[in-house]
């Protein structure tokens, strides 16, 4: 594979290429490789221990103890009888052989398949991904799992990768989940012709007779049905029972929720939760028209149902359509076995079944007229525990099985051998033409007979095929039928002695009433032969009569392990598997000296008391494992332990340091007010705002007051200096206002024109008049916002009263213009020359009438004080209560009389706009 190519595939070809480029490289077919893959699995199941419970807590609030003992320990059962058995299951299986092979090498060879996807399901993550992994890595195959490196890498992922990763060309699929995936999985596995084990699920049925223990019947189902809060594929679906048992079975039931739930068991570790709310809102709904008997407590949020019994359900019942996965269990009733055989057999084929009877008949006639993948009686789920059983489903629950050899076998291909020598061939003459009745009939015998050396006897099949092989040969006088028997014995005999090292070779050599001829049978016990074993590699030959006694010593002869551990290995093989492998061989623990089988001293090594070991925190303590838990707890300088304040975890030797700065740590308040709780984080906080020892800052101290005092005294100061307080605000309150004032009259005159011309509008007229008419004195001046008379200009102001002035007052409006301080008045020719128009506009709308703007314009006087250079700095007579000659304005009292206004619209909308204007020369404007 190019590195371009490799590069451009997706994660899940990626996954898939690098598990089969690892298997062509032939390293999973050696034994030695598989048992230390198993071997690595199993420490990593040990050493992951806490975290695999923990992720399991998270997921399904399963309880720490759940998952070692419903998933782990299971596991590592399975891979400890995987690493004992697997030379013996790898090994060729010897099998029963006709007439027609009777001289052949007949066997089944398993051999790996390549690789196997493997796809697991949530409810049991580690058992349905791990339990077929083991019988994959057994059969010695790679392995692509979705729930590690090269051989068995994992694809993480949910549909598209999986849909991804069944793109990809598998040797096998096994895959775990519901059935409508199930079927998915098929169809993308037909593609590539990829055999395909399923484990599916479906309703297991649970009969209840009446013959049987009902309150230990219950305790088994309770247990059953409610663990992983029935989300376990082998869950007993539903209850089938007679009607009069069922208010039992119920109390029976409900008892045993309460002892192993409590009363309450949304508070119980041992209660699950439904994985998530899509499953929540599933099961809620399958509750639909039953009548629940107990339970049906839940809590959308918690994901928590209540263990829950339905009574009385119908087949058709909502609950009955599908498989429920959930803590809901229904009872239906029948009127005895033969109706529940019915309604068994009248749906799907499921994956359990169960029946409690004490009648064994009974259980008998039961397993012999249903089908289901499994059957238990007398107690649920334990037959997925017993790694001897085949667990699998049949028909819609699934098809294939696993655990224990099951496992090795279904991802093995198992192949038939047939090895022939290249002898014997007047043996075969019968297959070939020309074909006549004669050799029909030893067809016959030798296609249809099968070898049963215990009853025949070697030596009866011996005179069998001479005569075959004479009456073949068609040799009529003895000495051409001896020269016949010598040659196919010699060849036989050899044959047979490999075939079957099984055969009971002391029977009679002659049965006489065959074939009385002793001297033949010495002849025939004369004759030189090599070991059966020749091909193995034996190089001994002699007299036929000695084989015997040869194979009692021969090192290539198959012998059974004197300890009895049932594996059968090569004479020559059985020093080292004595003192390497076999599991009842007798070991002294190096550290402890206690004696061992070979079995129990694995399981003893890595836990062993007196071993030497280093501490697993890594400080570089070593000492015997006996005291390594006392050393984690309490002595080992990298052990965690949880901060008592701020219940974060450090090493020991981090803790202390950490003290002095943990924001939890609890302080004193250093004026000592005796507050509780104060910590180091609070500590700035409290001192600052909370302490009432502190001494605080008159709250009027943005107002000038100096007062300090502590905390508790404020309030007193707040009475007693009531008076300076509302002076020194007063005081705040006067110099606000001119700031507004003067913040007031730099934003106008930056928002002012600088081209001459005024225009304000005076807004609220008639309320100004008002006003200014109820006063018994005074009188109102209305300010423009300052404008200049052109740019780098005079600063000029226009001001009115409403209700007039002087001359005017009371009966019109006056309007005046002043001149202001200026930026550029150093630059500009004094006194103000130019010519000044005031108007008030005419608001009339100009398309009804044409509007009479009232305009007066005067040129000023060069001698008018009014309009000299007003003093820099100065401010306006009014304003300012300064009396500059400069600053007063020019204008006229009587610039419109009110019943004037009135006449036309110059007050509309209660608004009169003033307009200014400076007729400056052009001359100016230009330069
Ligand atoms: N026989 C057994 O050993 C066994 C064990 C556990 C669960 N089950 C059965 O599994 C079912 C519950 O599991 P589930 O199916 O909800 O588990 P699930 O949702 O985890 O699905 C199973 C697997 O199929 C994959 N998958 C889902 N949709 C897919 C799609 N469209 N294309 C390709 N892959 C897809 C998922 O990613 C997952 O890996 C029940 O019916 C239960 O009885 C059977
Ligand atoms: C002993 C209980 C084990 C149950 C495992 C079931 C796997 C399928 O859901």
């Amino acid at each position: 594979m190019n590195d371009f190519l490799f590069r451009s595939m997706s994660r899940e070809q990626k996954a898939v290429e690098r598990a089969r480029k690892a298997f062509l490289t032939g390293r999973s077919q050696s034994l030695e490789y598989r048992i230390t893959q198993l071997k690595n699995l199993l420490r990593f199941i040990r050493e992951r221990q806490k975290e695999i419970a923990e992720g399991l807590k998270k997921d399904l609030r399963r309880s720490e103890c759940g998952t070692p003992l419903y998933e782990t320990l299971g596991l590592e059962n399975e891979i400890n009888l995987a690493v004992r058995n697997l030379k013996e299951w790898a090994a060729p299986r010897p099998v029963s052989k006709s007439m027609m092979t009777i001289s052949d090498q007949v066997y089944i060879q398993p051999e790996p398949l390549g690789v196997v996807l493997v796809i697991g399901a949530w409810n049991y993550p580690w058992a349905v991904t791990i339990g077929p992994l083991i019988g994959a890595i057994a059969a010695g195959n790679a392995a692509v799992i979705k729930p590690s490196e090269e051989l068995y890498p994992v694809v993480t992922g949910g549909v598209t990768e999986t849909q991804e990763l069944l793109k990809q060309r598998f040797d096998h699929i096994f895959y775990t989940g519901n059935g409508t995936v199930g079927k998915i999985i098929m169809e993308a596995a037909a593609k590539h012709l990829t055999p395909t084990t399923l484990e599916l699920g479906g309703k297991s049925p649970c009969y209840i007779d009446s013959n049987c223990d009902l309150a230990i019947a219950c305790r088994r189902v309770a247990w059953g049905k409610f663990l992983n809060c029935g989300q376990t594929c082998i869950a007993p679906d539903y209850i089938l029972c007679e009607p009069s048992m069922q208010d039992r079975v119920i109390e029976e039931l409900k008892k045993n929720i309460k002892d192993f739930y409590t009363e309450d068991p949304t508070k119980c570790l041992d209660y699950g939760r439904i994985i998530n709310q899509r499953h929540f809102k599933r099961l809620m709904a399958l509750l639909e028209g039953s009548t629940i008997a107990v339970g049906g407590e839940n809590n959308e949020s918690d994901c928590y149902i209540g263990p829950t019994i339905l009574r009385d359900v119908k087949p058709d019942a909502k609950v009955m359509q599908e498989e429920i996965f959930g803590p809901l269990l229904p009872i239906l009733t029948v009127s005895g076995a033969d109706e529940a055989i019915k309604f068994i057999n009248q749906r799907e084929k499921p994956l359990a079944l169960y029946i409690f009877s004490s009648d064994d008949k009974l259980i008998k006639r039961m397993i012999a007229e249903t089908s289901s993948g499994g059957v238990v009686a007398n107690d649920c789920l334990m037959h997925f525990s017993v790694s001897s059983l085949p667990f699998g489903g049949v028909g819609n629950s699934g098809m294939g099985c696993y655990h224990g050899k099951h496992g090795f076998d279904n991802l093995s291909h198992l192949r038939g051998c047939l090895i022939k020598k290249l002898k014997m061939e007047n043996v075969n003459k019968m297959r070939y033409p020309p074909h006549t009745v004669d050799k029909l009939g030893w067809a016959r015998f030798f296609i249809l007979k099968h070898v049963d050396f215990g009853s025949l006897g070697r030596m009866m099949l011996l005179a069998l095929m001479v005569i075959f092989a004479a009456v073949i040969v068609q040799a009529p006088n003895s000495m051409e039928f001896n020269m016949a028997l010598s040659n196919a014995l010699c060849a036989f005999t050899a044959d047979m002695a490999y075939t079957e090292s099984k055969v009971n070779l002391n029977i009679p050599l002659w049965n006489e009433e065959i074939f009385p001829d002793m001297e033949l049978e010495q002849q025939i016990l004369s004759l030189p032969i090599r070991c059966i074993h020749s091909e193995e590699g034996c190089r001994w030959t002699a007299q036929n009569k000695l084989l015997q006694a040869h194979l009692s010593v021969c090192e290539f002869n198959v012998v059974s392990c004197p300890n009895r551990c049932s594996v059968k290995l090569l004479r020559r093989e059985l020093p080292e598997h004595m003192q390497h492998d076999c599991a009842k061989r007798k070991l002294h623990c190096d550290h402890c000296g206690d004696e061992f089988t070979g079995e129990a001293y694995e399981n003893h090594q890595g836990v062993c008391p007196e071993e030497s070991v280093y501490c697993e925190n890594k400080c570089g303590a070593r000492m015997v494992r006996r005291v390594l838990g006392q050393h984690s707890v309490s002595e080992c300088p990298k052990r965690k332990l949880p901060c008592r304040y701020c219940k974060k975890e450090f090493l020991y030797d981090t803790l202390q340091p950490h003290q002095q700065q943990c924001p939890r740590f609890p302080m004193q308040c250093p004026n000592r007010c005796g507050t509780p709780g104060i910590t180091r984080e609070t500590l700035m906080a409290h001192v600052k705002e909370g302490c009432s020892t502190a001494m605080v800052l008159c709250p009027f101290r943005e107002a000038g007051c100096k007062h300090k005092c502590p905390k508790t005294a404020v309030g007193r100061h707040l009475e007693e200096a009531t008076h300076t307080h509302l002076s020194l605000l007063s005081g705040v309150v006067n110099r606000q206002r001119l700031e507004l004032r003067e913040l007031r009259r730099a934003v106008e005159e930056l928002s002012g024109s600088r081209d001459g011309t005024l225009l304000w509008k005076l807004t609220d007229f008639s309320q100004r008049l008002q006003e200014v008419k109820s006063r018994t004195s005074g009188s109102l001046e209305l300010f423009s916002p300052a404008f200049y008379s052109h740019n780098y200009g005079y600063r000029l102001q226009v001001s009115a009263f409403p209700n007039g002035n002087g001359s005017g007052e009371g009966s019109h409006l006056s309007v005046y213009i002043r001149v202001l301080p200026g930026e550029y008045d150093g630059l500009l020719e004094w006194p103000f020359p130019y010519r000044v128009s005031f108007s008030l506009l005419d608001q009339s709308d100009p398309a009804l009438t044409k509007p009479q703007h009232i305009t007066e314009t005067f040129i000023p006087d060069p001698t008018w004080k009014n309009f000299q250079r007003p003093r820099p700095g100065a401010l306006g007579s009014v304003r300012g209560g300064c009396l500059d000659e400069s600053m007063l304005g020019f204008g006229y009292p009587k610039f419109i009389s009110h019943e004037e206004m009135k006449k036309r619209n110059y007050i509309r909308d209660n608004a009169i706009f003033i307009k200014a204007t400076i007729d400056v020369v052009q001359k100016i404007l230009n330069s």
